[in-house]
């Protein structure tokens, strides 16, 4: 079943608990957050004081994607600031085994993310560790950006190694998610569409949530 994973970057964030219920009342399943550094990704997102107000009014699992340079550092609060998903980036963690057992250690889903410009076969040695790969399809940092075509190929790998490698991880993509490429999205092997603009600047982003939902299942 495809589930959608809105992102909170593109949300009011002087309206942040309105739009917080506003995603307790939908379809998705997740409730993704962006965490950037400024220095992994030339901008800077927000932190642990706005991902716990987020968690506060949260009924849905925070899915918590830390664009951020050596997120071990973070994990533990993270974790504590009400993450249910953490996911790391690959090209950020020279010791990508050991925080992902981490993050399991903090009773967290983990995932790893790739940028645009990393195949995913680098991460052959870790599927049967992880919980979720998330597939950038935009280089990461800003919302609005469009989306990278290749991505359908890189996800379609992926799937196949998943099920040559008998896996349970789940295949999530960000970057540029909207009705028009979610059915192929989804039929080349991703289980979580994240969509931050396409959702927010709707006119109705319930409905919206619910159309990349069933757009995803055809
Ligand atoms: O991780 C991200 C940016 O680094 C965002 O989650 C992503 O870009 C979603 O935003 P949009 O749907 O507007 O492209």
């Amino acid at each position: 079943m495809t589930e959608i994973a809105p992102s909170i970057l593109a949300a009011d964030f002087a309206n942040l608990q309105r739009d917080v219920e506003m995603l307790n009342a939908s379809s998705a399943g997740y409730i993704h957050v962006d965490i950037m550094d400024g220095m992994f990704v030339p901008n800077i997102s927000f932190g642990l004081p706005v991902c716990e107000a987020i968690y506060k009014h949260a009924k849905k699992p925070l899915d918590v994607h830390l664009m951020i340079e050596q997120p071990d550092r973070y994990l533990a609060e993270f974790r504590h600031a009400g993450a249910s998903v953490i996911t790391v980036h690959y090209e950020a963690c020279p010791h990508l085994h050991r925080t992902v057992q981490h993050i399991k250690e903090l009773g967290a889903m983990a995932g790893v993310a790739v940028n645009p410009h990393t195949p995913v076969e680098v991460l052959s040695e870790i599927l049967g560790d992880v919980d979720l790969i998330l597939i950038m399809s935009v280089n990461p940092g800003f919302g609005g950006q469009t989306f990278i075509e290749n991505t359908y190929k890189k996800i379609a790998r992926l799937d196949q190694m998943r099920k040559e490698g008998n896996h349970k991880f789940v295949i999530e993509v960000d970057g540029g998610v909207n009705t028009s490429n979610a059915p192929l999205l989804t039929s080349s092997g991703a289980d979580v569409l994240v969509a931050g603009s396409f959702v927010f600047r709707s006119s109705n982003p319930l409905q919206t949530i619910d159309d990349l939902k069933n757009a995803g299942k055809l």
